[in-house]
């Protein structure tokens, strides 16, 4: 699914609005009507105050739609006019004053009023600023956003959180609405994925408003969101005539004294995502655990017995995952580079392999093209410096993504692929996976899944939703604490089976 700028948003709005031949205020209702709709089958008449906090432009717009709605089904409400400006809608005044018809009587809150009380038992809804703020709010309507994030009310926020802009992060971090639940209209918002922005939103959930398909199918983005339906069609189904030829032949270099389970983990996933053939290529430490953690796996062992070094194989990898668990030691330090310059193949590289790209930037050039790069935070910023932001940090990432031609896989809870200029957001995981060799298993995934013929966008794609899938799979039975990176490779089998499973309305539809 598209992740859209605001700028697209409005332009969609235009286009429905021409194409149907509707009315802006038609399509205010539209949207507010969702609201309501969605609010009334949860309420279902339950006597709460429900307190609408609106804005002056298109969002308190809605806001005002809301509460007459709320108002003509019997709810007690409390209007509030956050009077943060002269420049009211058009859509906004009409609805005040339908509002005013139904003989409901906004509270206009402006810089000398007293903050109204909120009582923890009622509903806040927050309909302040929309898509449209493009500057700090006000110090006073600042101070209101605090008072509604103390208030312990569960906070309803329409279409964003009030305060939070779309593109950039917060001019002050207090000044943004904590909401409880955000209802977006139709399309997901890039802040939602951002470990800076999406601290303000709790959960969230689209309300389909009927925007113009035309116009939201022939519009390009920069960004997607990674679900089900993006990842299926990238799915490479196995042949009655195949053999383990023709899934490939992985070779995974990794491990140093005391590091050898990083490739236990990564030679693992690998065959179970469905590598046809894995190696291992280990410091001579290694031989017996491996040889007796992972009977599949082939092994091979440098001179060396603590550390890896002169990387020697003796046949053509399919695809190279490599970097776990290496450690800086010179000699493994020139063997990785002497690696690199030899392999023309594209390489899935990740841990110590990127911090030593980090140190020897010169190695850079080496790395063949369209490999995969798997950083969490902390080796991205070795890798392209620092960044005051989580939009600047995308860009760099971008940037860098392109000078070298590769795919970076920078990790996360929304762990975001990025490659020739756009960005795939996934939406897969749980916070059970921020254990030990999570990172381990998703190299080995991603190897794994190139060496069956996935391209490597796709195969980072792929990988990281079934990665993220195989350990929402496990954390059912583990619960978040007792998930081990084990857990997740347990549970490929069946995040593979989760994908083709059909919905279970289909399955009664079709008898
Ligand atoms: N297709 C859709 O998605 C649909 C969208 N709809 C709804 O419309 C909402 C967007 O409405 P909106 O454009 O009127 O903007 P909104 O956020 O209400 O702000 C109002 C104005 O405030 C101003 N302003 C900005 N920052 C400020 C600040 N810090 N302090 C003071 N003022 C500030 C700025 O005007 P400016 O002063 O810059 O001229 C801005 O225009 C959207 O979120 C959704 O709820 C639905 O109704 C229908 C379908
Ligand atoms: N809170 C979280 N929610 C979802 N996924 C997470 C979370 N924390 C970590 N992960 C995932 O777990 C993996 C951790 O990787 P990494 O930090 O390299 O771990 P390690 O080095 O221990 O293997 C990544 O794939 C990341 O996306
Ligand atoms: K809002």
């Amino acid at each position: 699914m598209k992740i859209f700028s605001a700028d697209q948003i409005y332009q969609a709005d235009k286009s429905t609005i021409k194409k149907e031949g509707i009315t802006s205020d038609e399509l205010m209702e539209r949207a507010a009507t969702q609201l309501f709709d969605w609010m009334h089958s949860r309420l279902r008449g339950t006597q709460v105050t429900v307190q609408l906090f609106c804005g002056i432009g298109n969002n308190g717009g809605d806001g005002l739609v809301l509460a007459r709605k709320l108002n003509e089904h019997g709810y007690s409400i409390k209007v509030h006019v956050v009077n943060y400006s002269d420049k009211r809608s058009d859509d906004f005044l009409l609805n005040l004053e339908r509002l005013k018809d139904g003989k409901v009587w906004p509270n206009f809150i402006n810089e000398e009023s007293d903050l109204p009380d909120i009582s923890p038992n009622d509903i806040v809804v927050d309909a302040i600023f929309g898509i449209g703020l493009n500057r700090s709010p006000d110090e006073w309507v600042g101070n209101l956003i605090n008072h509604i994030n103390a208030s312990q009310a569960f906070t309803l926020s329409v279409d964003v959180p009030s305060g939070l802009p779309l593109d950039r992060v917060p001019w002050e971090p207090s000044f943004v609405v904590r909401a409880s639940y955000v209802l977006t209209f139709q399309l997901p918002k890039l802040v939602f994925f951002l470990p800076q922005t999406g601290v303000y939103v709790n959960q969230w959930e689209m309300l389909d408003i009927g925007l113009d398909r035309d116009y939201l199918n022939r519009t390009q983005t920069h960004f997607e969101l990674i679900g089900r339906p993006e990842v299926l069609p990238l799915y490479r189904p196995r042949l009655k005539f195949s053999h383990k030829g023709t899934y490939g032949h992985s070779l995974i270099v990794g491990g140093s004294y005391g590091k050898i389970g990083a490739v236990q983990l990564a030679c693992n996933s690998c065959l179970t995502v469905g590598s046809g053939l894995v190696t291992a290529f280990l410091p001579k430490c290694g031989y017996d655990a491996m040889q007796t953690a992972v009977p599949e796996v082939m092994v091979l062992t440098g001179s060396r017995d603590r550390n890896i070094s002169g990387i020697e194989v003796p046949f053509e990898p399919t695809v190279v995952g490599i970097g776990i668990g290496i450690g800086q030691d010179d000699d493994t330090v020139s063997a990785f580079g002497a690696f690199l310059k030899r392999m023309g193949t594209p390489m899935v590289i990740d841990a110590d392999g990127l911090n030593i790209l980090s140190h020897k930037p010169d190695m850079l050039k080496d790395v063949p093209e369209m490999s995969v790069l798997t950083p969490h935070p902390k080796e991205l910023e070795r890798l392209i410096g620092k960044w005051s932001s989580d939009f600047e940090k995308l860009e760099k990432a971008k940037t860098f993504a392109a000078k070298y031609n590769v795919v970076i896989v920078i990790k996360g809870a929304h762990t975001i692929t990025i490659y020739n200029g756009k960005g795939y957001v996934n939406t897969t995981g749980n916070p059970g996976m921020a254990t030990a060799g999570s990172g381990d298993v998703l190299m080995g995934m991603i190897t794994g899944l190139m060496a069956q013929g996935y391209s490597s966008v796709d195969a980072a794609i792929f990988g990281v939703y079934l990665h993220g899938l195989a350990g929402d799979l496990g954390v059912s039975t583990t619960g978040y604490e007792a998930l081990r990176a084990s857990t997740i490779i347990d549970h490929i089998g069946k995040a593979y089976a989760e994908l083709f499973r059909q919905p279970e309305m289909e399955q009664n539809e079709n008898g």
